[in-house]
């Protein structure tokens, strides 16, 4: 299931969200004494991620992890991981623990099972934030990538590597299943574009075509969008 909440501007939209993020990882916290936050990479989260750093929050019983990233480290500027550290680990939330899901072999496919140690047994995550791609790829999990319908299988394991042929570098990602297995899952798009994206994702059901559908077409999951077209 999707629902859409559409905002003025990306302003209005950031201060929304990081004080609903903050009351859920509060509200984790409280009654489990540890929060699980989930985040994509990506233009889309930035400003977001400033937001979500200053705000109040026991960061230190907070987990923050990516829902996926390039296989590159965090030097290079197309690493997701680069971006959390400059943009959500600073101010307040420089205390949350971070989960990378980078390791140093030459190939994603190498690295996957170091990864999947890290992640294998997080419990279930209190908020997950999606993005999606034009072609409606979300996390890497790429419907051009032959590792599609693993990414996909309800038996995944919580990491797999893909090579997206339509996108730069290797990828890890979580799995649908490990994304899903979460209380809360937002998509965050700003852009008319990405809501006509948004609009062909309700339209049709091949998940593989468009895979950010197994997430908005899931039939227990909730997927909470928060949009604006600017
Ligand atoms: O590593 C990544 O690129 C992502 O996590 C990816 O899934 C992203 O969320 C979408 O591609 C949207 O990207 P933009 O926000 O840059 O449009």
């Amino acid at each position: 299931m999707m629902q859409l909440n559409q905002f003025a501007d990306t302003q209005a939209l950031n201060a929304v969200f990081a004080n609903r993020l903050t009351d859920i990882l509060q509200q984790a916290i409280q009654e489990r004494g540890a929060a699980y936050l989930v985040v994509s990479g990506g233009k889309t989260p930035q400003a977001l991620f400033t937001a979500l750093s200053q705000t109040q929050l026991a960061w230190d019983k907070v987990t923050v992890l990516l829902a996926d990233d390039r296989w590159l480290d965090d030097s290079q500027p197309d690493s997701n991981e680069r971006l959390v550290k400059a943009t959500l680990l600073q101010h307040n939330a420089s205390a949350a623990r971070f989960i990378s899901l980078y390791a140093n072999t030459s190939t994603a496919f190498d690295g996957a099972p170091q990864v999947l140690e890290r992640v294998k047994n997080l419990p279930t995550f209190d908020a997950v934030i999606l993005g999606m791609g034009e072609d409606g790829h979300t996390a890497s999990l790429f419907p051009c990538s032959e590792q599609i319908k693993q990414g996909l299988a309800a038996d995944a394991p919580a990491v797999l590597a893909v090579a997206p042929t339509t996108a730069p570098y290797q990828r890890i990602s979580l799995s649908a299943a490990r994304l899903l297995n979460s209380r809360q899952l937002f998509l965050h798009l700003v852009g008319a574009n990405k809501l006509a994206v948004l609009d062909k994702a309700m339209a049709g059901d091949d998940v593989y075509a468009m895979p950010i559908r197994a997430f908005l077409q899931h039939p227990v999951a909730t997927v909470t969008v928060m949009y604006t077209a600017n």
